[in-house]
């Protein structure tokens, strides 16, 4: 960012670009998420999987302007978000804390993202929603923790949120930390 920029940013009279990587399964909840946070917020329609990826842009209250990289979560297209790792200043990783049985995949997706060459070297902040909270007999965020071994993470700043992707419940909250994570 220029001078002139920064100076305008400084003052709230332009908001700060942040490009955000949004991950996590496929079914996990991404879009749903992100459907929740457009400002044209029609009531939601059905969310259909998405094919390789959908960009979104978004105002936050922060005075930040989110451009989310929504990535297909499906096996085929996981390869797609390793061209985004030296693009973006934080990734968003979603999980779905009512799929105990995938729990060991998402684990594996996350390690495979962490190993990545250009990610060892920028230490980007990751927020991980557990997303479903609404799911009787789902995971709690510490469940959600510690079955994709969060707590080993030690080399960046991380955190994780309760949410209800349709009700956009608990998502306000991640996005706070997020902005005070990319304030400088
Ligand atoms: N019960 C419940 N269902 C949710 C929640 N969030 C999303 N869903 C549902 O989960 C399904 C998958 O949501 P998507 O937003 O398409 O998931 P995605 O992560 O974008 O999936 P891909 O695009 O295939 O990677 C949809 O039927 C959503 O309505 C939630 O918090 N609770
Ligand atoms: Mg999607």
């Amino acid at each position: 960012m220029g001078l002139w920029s920064s100076f305008l940013t400084s003052l709230g009279i332009i908001k700060r670009k942040v490009n955000i990587l949004l991950v996590g399964l496929d079914n996990a909840g991404k879009s749903t998420i992100i459907n929740g946070l457009k400002v044209s917020a029609v009531p939601q329609t059905e969310v259909v999987p998405t094919v390789g990826f959908n960009v979104e842009t978004f105002s936050t209250q922060h005075r930040l302007t989110f451009t989310v990289f929504d990535m297909s979560g499906q096996g085929k297209y996981r390869d797609l978000w390793e061209y985004y790792y030296p693009d973006v200043e934080a990734i968003v990783f979603v999980i779905d804390a009512s799929d105990k049985i995938r729990a060991c995949v998402a684990r594996d997706e996350l390690e495979t993202m962490l190993q990545n060459k250009v990610l060892r070297d920028r230490k980007i902040p990751i927020l991980f929603f557990a997303n479903k909270m609404d799911v009787e007999g789902g995971m709690s965020p510490s469940e959600c923790s510690g079955a994709l071994g969060l707590e080993e993470i030690k080399d960046r700043n991380w955190t994780i949120c309760a949410t209800n992707g349709i009700t956009g419940q608990g998502v306000g909250v991640g996005l706070d930390w997020l902005a005070e994570e990319l304030k400088y």
